[in-house]
């Protein structure tokens, strides 16, 4: 049964961290209202970090709703996508940050998707050592994930978000009409994150995705605004209770480390992130079973489930010559490694992860096995 849940009223999760606590705003209609929720400063500039695609849509409702809050409201226009997430494109927000005279009170606000919040955020963290900055995410899979939490960074032709800083945002403003102009893709892509939630966190989760996926993949307001509160209910209770990831906060990677290696290997781009968690949540339930933790049952519900989200399943070969050797190799880069030993986001049992190794032996079959058609 679908829970009741109005679409017009605008739903609250709040994160827990001391000081640094917030609240995540979900809600129709909210970005030509963020001006108004609270936790937003009244500072003399806000400077609104967006890209080339998602500005013609929603930068100037943002702007408008600014303007009684600041004094003046900046914006800079980044390139698009996955590929410009790296050095060059965070200089040109200092630019434009330096060049207006930007003080340490300026609040950095980030419209779009994980790419513009994840850069936004890095440079809220490094600009002047910290400025405050707002997520006003406008994709699915930021609205269910990258917005919450403060983890921002850029990323390293050897490995993804491989620079960064844990820099918490004021406030989410996650509004949900936003995710009518979403493309096909972006919108599965996003759906990853969803459905991660549940093997890791909450199987009652995961079979109401089950249910409702027909509904979900259609964007019905209703149950959009479920999944994304749900969502950010778990990722703020993980980050509440390990908000540098000392320990419990590395369930949040499940199928991350497979996937990181994917988004690296292929060139940033080339697979979608959450394309690439997708298929390495399946590689991961894979290396489950293959070490007794789950059965196949449940790695072909998950598989199934995210067939249905319109994600891949079948792992691209990486190098045709020595594939797993090079799947290893890109998966020692990841954090969760020590001294070179990648250490595994594990399904355990069904509902619960925790943090293993595992022989390359072992992780070499699940390659393999992953890269065949089903
Ligand atoms: N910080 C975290 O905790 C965290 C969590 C998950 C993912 N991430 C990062 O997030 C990034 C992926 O984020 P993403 O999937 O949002 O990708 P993205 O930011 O590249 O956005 C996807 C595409 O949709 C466009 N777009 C954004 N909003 C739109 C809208 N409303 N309508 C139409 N088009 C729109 C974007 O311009 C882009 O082309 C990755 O870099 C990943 O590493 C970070
Ligand atoms: O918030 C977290 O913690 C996560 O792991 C969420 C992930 O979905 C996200 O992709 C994150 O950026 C990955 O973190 P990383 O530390 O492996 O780069
Ligand atoms: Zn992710």
């Amino acid at each position: 049964m679908s829970p009741a849940i109005s679409t017009t009223e605008t739903q609250r999760v709040a994160i827990d961290l001391g000081e640094r606590s917030y609240d995540i705003h979900i809600g129709a209609d909210l970005i030509g209202h963020a001006g108004t929720f609270a936790g937003l400063p009244t500072a003399n500039t806000g400077v609104i970090v967006t890209n080339e695609v998602v500005a013609p849509l929603y930068l100037a409702s943002l702007r408008a709703a600014l303007s009684g809050r600041h004094a003046r409201v900046l914006d800079v226009v980044l390139p698009d996508g996955e590929s410009h997430k790296h050095w060059q494109t965070l200089q040109t927000i200092f630019d434009r940050l330096l060049e207006a005279g930007c003080d340490r009170k300026t609040v950095l606000y980030a419209l779009g998707g994980g790419v513009v919040g994840d850069m936004t955020g890095f440079a809220a963290a490094c600009y002047m050592r910290g400025v405050p900055f707002v997520q006003v995410p406008t994709t699915l899979l930021a609205q269910v994930d990258s917005s919450v939490g403060g983890k921002t960074g850029i990323n390293h032709p050897l490995g993804k978000n491989m620079i960064g800083a844990f820099h918490q945002p004021l406030s989410v403003v996650c509004d949900l009409d936003a995710l009518r102009s979403l493309p096909d893709r972006e919108f599965s892509a996003g759906m990853a994150e969803i459905i991660k939630y549940g093997p890791i966190a909450d199987m009652a989760f995961l079979g109401w995705i089950e249910d409702h996926i027909e509904a979900l993949m259609a964007r019905d307001p209703a149950h959009l605004a479920h999944a994304v509160r749900r969502s950010c209910e778990i990722k703020a209770q993980v980050v509440g209770a390990d908000e540098r990831e000392s320990g419990l906060r590395a369930i949040l990677n499940f199928g991350h480390t497979f996937g990181h290696a994917i988004e690296a290997g292929m060139g940033y781009g080339a697979w979608l992130h959450g394309e690439a968690v997708g298929c390495g949540m399946v590689m991961a339930a894979r290396l489950s079973q293959a070490l007794g933790l789950v059965d196949e049952a449940f790695v072909e519900r998950l598989k199934r489930l995210v067939v249905r989200a319109g994600l891949p399943v079948v792992a691209p070969v990486l190098d045709p010559a020595r594939n797993a050797e090079r799947y290893l190799e890109l998966m020692r880069v990841d954090k969760k490694a020590e001294a070179g030993e990648i250490r595994f986001v594990l399904i355990d049992p069904p509902g619960r992860a925790s943090m293993r190794p595992a022989s390359d032996a072992v992780v070499a079959g699940v390659i393999a096995r992953s890269c065949q058609p089903a």
